[in-house]
């Protein structure tokens, strides 16, 4: 098969980095166009000399023109507001384009822009249409509507990871839709490259610490798609934390049984059934709970589950590498069914231990 043209628009960020790994081992596509901002004009071999590109290419700005000349597809990984003003014109010239940030996740551009108050002050946004065109980009669920879609909006990390146990559940009405909870973790590269005092290593090294409690913007993003697959409006309590690790992203789901007799196996069942024709995603046996480095430089969630009998509670656990099955990975996942590809198609799934 002729390879596929790439562009990787905001290249030189964590999640263009990815992106451009994962592409550059891909035997169906191949990296067509590489821009940023503060590193246009700057050759590659300068910027990453540990990623070598074939040629010596160089950065250059985002322009629509240029893209459509040289891709039939685009990665967008750019800070949260910016892909929206590139997408239109990128759609116009016949470029399909999978999208990084949270600009297209959101059915209504009222809602992202009730979420995203800063981003949409300065972006000014009107593309209504785009917003309810674009699909949700977690393949196992939505996996033929990726593969027609001109506009693919890949998850947030945390909803990815959370998404994935969860939704049987709701699905299948095996839980409770109220008092949902979650509790997740992340390592320091969910906030990206660019330099933030929290993230510093004299800050974020041998703590752990709460943040965004309380409105985080991952929360309201679980809440729209949990309410589409359980029928529903769903309202949870979401609360992330910061760990002293690069990558990587635990995420645990409390949630109350309807039926108090089921048990860990029972449940087990439902993840494997639902999961079982989806590689990126391991169903672990009951009593085995995942740990973020066995997903580490994967693209693959892993889930397991546990019941407390006496509480009748339900005990969802997922972990993933927050940079790839959380990010890139599942872009480049989402780029495969576009391209009529095998969706693990040029994506790990056994990591490196430890
Ligand atoms: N990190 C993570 O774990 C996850 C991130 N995301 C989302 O993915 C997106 C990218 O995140 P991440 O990779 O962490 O971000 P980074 O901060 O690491 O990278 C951002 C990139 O955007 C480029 N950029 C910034 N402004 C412009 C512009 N005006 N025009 C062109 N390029 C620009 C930067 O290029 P330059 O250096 O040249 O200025 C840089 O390459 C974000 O929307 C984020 O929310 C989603 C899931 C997980
Ligand atoms: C440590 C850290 O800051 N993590 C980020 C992860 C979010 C992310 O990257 O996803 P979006 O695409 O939705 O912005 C956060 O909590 O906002």
């Amino acid at each position: 098969m002729v390879n596929q043209r790439v562009a990787v628009v905001g290249a030189s960020g964590y999640g263009g980095l990815q992106t451009l790994r994962l592409l550059k081992e891909h035997p169906s596509f191949q990296v067509s166009f590489l821009a940023g901002e503060r590193s246009a004009g700057r050759s590659w071999s300068e910027i990453c000399p540990f990623l070598p590109l074939e040629g010596d290419r160089v950065v250059e700005a985002a322009d629509p023109e240029r893209i459509a000349a040289t891709s039939d597809f685009a990665v967008l990984s750019l800070p949260n507001g910016l892909a929206s003003k590139l997408v239109p014109p990128l759609l116009e010239r016949g470029v399909r384009v999978v999208d990084l940030s949270a600009d297209y996740r959101y059915k209504s551009l009222d809602q992202w822009s009730s979420v995203y108050v800063q981003e949409a002050r300065s972006s000014a946004r009107t593309d209504h249409d785009l917003c309810r065109e674009a699909i949700y980009g977690l393949p196992e669920w939505h996996q033929q509507d990726i593969a027609d879609a001109r506009l693919v909006a890949a998850p947030g990390c945390f909803p990815t990871a959370s998404l994935l146990p969860l939704l049987p559940f709701l699905k299948q009405g095996l839980i409770e839709s109220d008092g949902l909870i979650i509790d997740a973790k992340t390592g320091t590269s969910g906030g990206g490259r660019a330099a933030k005092e929290h993230l510093l290593l004299a800050e974020a090294s041998e703590s752990i610490a709460p943040y965004g409690v309380i409105g985080h913007r991952h929360t309201s993003e679980i809440e729209q798609l949990a309410s589409n697959v359980a029928g529903c409006p769903i309202q949870l309590q979401f609360t992330p934390h910061l760990v002293p690790m690069v990558r990587g992203l635990l995420s645990t789901v409390y949630a109350r049984l309807r039926d108090p007799g089921l048990t860990a196996e029972d449940c087990t069942t439902v993840l494997q059934t639902v999961y079982q024709a989806h590689p990126c995603v391991e169903v672990l046996p009951v009593g085995t709970y995942p740990a973020t480095k066995w997903a580490k430089h994967t693209n693959r969630a892993m889930l397991s589950v546990q019941v407390d009998t006496r509480t009748g509670r339900l005990v969802l656990m997922s972990a993933v590498d927050n940079l790839l099955k959380g990010q890139a990975g599942q872009g480049v996942q989402c780029l495969n069914l576009m391209a009529g590809l095998k969706p693990t198609e040029g994506l790990p799934l056994t990591p490196f231990y430890p």
